[in-house]
């Protein structure tokens, strides 16, 4: 060790000298040697028994910047510590052999220790007894007893620990009684003495008998045999549940105690035996005699678990068998006991019938849930389709700023169609006045939740139906609020177009503009919606001024036209949800003269029937699941988007994978044997866990699978800047965050040709491709429809590739 202190050397090539670095300089060397010289001279001064060895006085001088006095005063401090902790390892351990003193301080340049030869004679723990009071030391506490109570050899015992001794003597007691054996040691005496020598002598010539190396095919059966000697109850039998019984009639056959070779032993013993594989290395090592052991090696450096456990002064724990209640269940037992409650399994081998009984129980319980075969009766689908009478349907979404009034107007719409009871709104009325809320009353129809009524907002999307003379239709009411725009994304999904709800009141109007009315009529437009009914609402506030109506008109349609809806797929109908005016019947209002167009349901009618992919492979992405009814414990809502299906089909849910029969299947609240894409459905489904279902997953079938994938690739319009970065991707229901990794390239609006590649940032207003990658696999296909959001607003939306 060099004795230079070094500090922050510059490792410059040039000065950095690897041969000269660590040879000390003469100069230092002198004057090193007098500093020592000084140090051995106080210390013998001081206190002539501390002595010290050079090469700790000069590693002192090093510690101490060649300081004499600091580093005779750490030596002697040491030597004390060293001293004090001597005293106290001997007056505690009382060594009963011969304990050879502390070495003493020797002078000469001392010996690299080695923990190899320190523990040479004493390998596993197993420690000769001249030198315990070396190594061993003994714990700072005493071993706690049964579940934490104090140990007997504390003096103080529990009541539980004496009820389990009392428990251990009597069953010694029956066992000597029982069997002539000799009576084995109380538990409580071996567990708690300090190992004594006799049982270690003991110890040793029996592991010496044994010091013969073993076959490895030996090797377990070794762990079973102890000495050859007449059994002790130290040296009995390891019992352990694969040992077979002795057999009575082979009474005669050599003890298996002491047995050294495996032909000495009990046939049903060398059966057992030979039926085990040998141990491994490892186990041998810990447990016993292990194959590389040479017979000039003294057996007791090979320990086995059970002189471990004398040697720390416990009892070997005896194989249990489960014929008894178990020390636990005994404890348990008694607390029970001492509580009033009935005790469980206290007679003998009540606690092993009763585990085995409930084990069968459990098995037989344990049986997987029967499966229901649904038949089918292998329809046509799209024959039977062509064939029904049913009307035209449309889905159509209700879009718009927050409290444009959308609920009320839809609920209006319901109740003039007949959908809703007079009396259902008559109830909505009084309980709506009754907290205050009495205007949202024709919301309420739509507004089912406790949280919406009582907030006056809508949270999640809604479904109601009501049926013209020559159309069905089906609103999904979406929520105006930002906070709830997934939601309102999951119900454009299911829409074939949309109503626009503006609040014409001053100045609601151009907030609206700036808030949701732009972002939704965005959002539908890239979800595939082509056709917009806007609804200029609330017109009684604004006494039906035509210009009012004229300037919302202009703005509104120039804004949807630059977001690619076409002007005859636009239309405007000025109306009042909450008068009704407009809706289902013309308004009487003398101020609204100057209106001659459709009402807004004549509007609604006008709409084409809308084609569908009823020869596609089937794709249905999940709406809701439901669970609880007794005929039908697990049912799934949602529109089918391409192909069909019947009673007793076989269907397939993504991404999990899990396959599914239909058990019965619901079009438009009717039970139906079929339903074709466009329909919105109800499947009562039949063998599957509903833990498979989730709303977002897609129902398909196993000859046409849907792929999950975790990239792709999307030709979208920007609503923000866009660049590599995280985002929430949505398609209908599913949401699943992910990133831009890409920005492929900016493309032209009309022909999609590429304008600029890779660029680095992108424009609101500007299409481009991008590749996006998401953080788990989700089942979607091209081309798809999907909306970018991050931070809570819509970044862009598009075209999956
Ligand atoms: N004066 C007047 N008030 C209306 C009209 N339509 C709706 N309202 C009121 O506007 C408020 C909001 O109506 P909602 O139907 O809850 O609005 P919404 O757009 O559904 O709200 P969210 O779904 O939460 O975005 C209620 O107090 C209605 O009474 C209308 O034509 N005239």
């Amino acid at each position: 060790m060099s004795k230079h202190r070094v500090k922050n050397v510059g490792y410059d090539d040039e000065d950095y000298d690897d041969d000269g670095y660590d040879s000390p300089d003469p100069e230092e060397q002198e004057f090193l040697q007098q500093c020592t010289t000084a140090v051995v001279e106080q210390l013998r001064a001081g206190q002539p028994s501390v002595t010290a060895s050079k090469e700790e006085i000069q590693d002192a001088l090093w510690h101490y910047y060649n300081d004499v006095e600091k580093s005779v005063n750490y030596l002697r401090g040491k030597r004390e510590k060293e001293m004090k902790k001597q005293q106290t390892t001997a007056t505690t351990q009382k060594p009963k052999g011969q304990v050879p003193a502390y070495p003493a301080i020797d002078t000469r340049p001392m010996a690299h220790f080695s923990a190899a030869d320190f523990f040479r004679d004493c390998p596993w723990l197993n420690v000769p007894l001249h030198r315990k009071s070396e190594i061993l030391v003994e714990p700072l506490y005493p071993r706690l007893g049964l579940l934490g109570g104090a140990p007997e050899a504390a003096g103080k015992v529990s009541k539980l620990a004496a009820l389990a001794a009392k428990r251990n003597k009597q069953k010694e007691g029956d066992k000597a009684s029982a069997g002539g054996e000799t009576p084995s040691t109380p538990q409580s005496e071996v567990s708690d003495a300090p190992p004594e020598p006799s049982k270690l002598s003991s110890l040793r010539e029996r592991l010496a008998a044994t010091s013969k190396p073993s076959k490895p095919s030996e090797g377990l059966a070794g762990l079973r045999r102890t000495e050859g000697k007449p059994a002790t109850p130290e040296s009995s039998i390891i019992k352990t549940p694969m040992s077979p019984e002795p057999d009575p009639d082979k009474a005669e056959a050599p003890p298996v105690v002491g047995a050294e070779d495996s032909k000495d032993r009990a046939p049903s013993e060398q059966a057992a035996s030979d039926m085990r594989a040998p141990p491994s290395m490892f186990a041998s090592a810990i447990l016993g005699d292990f194959p590389g052991q040479t017979a000039a090696e003294p057996s007791h450096l090979h320990s086995n678990s059970v002189d471990l456990l004398q040697i720390y002064g416990q009892k070997p724990a005896e194989p249990y068998d489960f014929t008894d209640p178990s020390p636990d269940d005994v404890v348990l037992n008694a607390q029970n006991t001492a509580k009033g409650f009935k005790s469980q399994g206290a007679g003998p081998r009540a606690g092993a019938k009763k585990a085995q009984s409930d084990v069968t129980n459990g098995m037989n319980n344990l049986s997987v849930e029967e499966k229901v075969t649904v038949k089918s009766k292998n329809l046509d689908v799209l024959a039977e389709y062509n064939k029904s009478k049913r009307k035209k349907s449309a889905n159509f979404v209700v879009i718009g700023h927050v409290d444009a009034g959308k609920s009320t107007l839809m609920g209006r719409l319901l109740a003039d169609q007949g959908a809703i009871d007079q009396r259902t709104l008559e109830k909505y009325r009084k309980e709506a006045e009754k907290i205050g809320k009495g205007s949202f009353a024709l919301a309420w129809v739509l507004d089912q939740g406790s949280e919406e009524r009582a907030r006056g907002v809508t949270i999640d999307i809604a479904t109601n139906k009501f049926e013209t003379n020559t159309t069905a239709f089906t609103i999904v009411d979406a929520p105006g609020h930002r906070d709830f725009v997934p939601n309102m994304i999951a119900g454009a999904s299911q829409a074939d177009f949309a109503v626009l709800v503006i609040d014409s009141n001053t100045g609601k109007f151009e907030s609206g503009l700036r808030g949701q009315t732009k972002e939704h009529a965005l959002l539908v437009r890239s979800m595939g919606v082509q056709k917009i009914v806007v609804a200029v609402n609330k017109m009684d506030t604004v006494q039906w001024a035509k210009e009012r109506f004229d300037e919302i008109q202009q703005q509104i349609s120039s804004f949807l036209t630059t977001a690619g809806f076409l002007a005859r797929n636009i239309s405007f109908v000025p109306c009042s949800g909450v008068l009704g005016d407009n809706i289902s019947r013309r308004s009487e209002d003398p101020q609204s003269s100057w209106y001659t167009g459709p009402t807004l349901i004549e509007e609604l009618e006008t709409s084409e029937p809308y084609t569908h992919a009823l020869d596609k492979p089937l794709r249905m992405t999940i709406g809701d699941v439901f669970r609880g009814g007794v005929q039908n414990p697990i049912s799934i809502s949602g529109r089918l988007d391409a192909g069909s299906l019947q009673v007793g089909d076989q269907i397939l849910t993504m991404p999990s994978g899990e396959s599914a029969a239909i058990r019965s299947i619901e079009v438009d609240g009717d039970t139906s044997d079929w339903a074709v894409a466009g329909q919105n459905v109800v499947l009562n489904l039949a063998n599957i866990d509903p833990i498979h279902l989730r709303s977002g997953d897609v129902i398909c079938r196993a000859s046409s699978p849907i792929a999950t994938i975790t990239t792709f690739t999307a030709k979208v319009l920007a609503f923000e800047h866009l660049m590599p970065m995280l985002i929430d991707i949505h398609r209908g229901r599913l949401h699943v965050p992910g990133r831009i990794s890409k920005l492929v390239a900016s493309l032209d609006k009309a022909s999609g040709a590429p304008i600029k590649k890779r660029p680095k940032i992108v424009g609101p207003g500007t299409v481009a491709r991008i590749v996006v990658e998401m953080d788990q696999a989700v089942p979607l296909e091209a081309p798809t429809r999907i909306v970018l959001r991050s931070g809570g607003s819509t970044v862009a939306a598009g075209l999956l590739e």
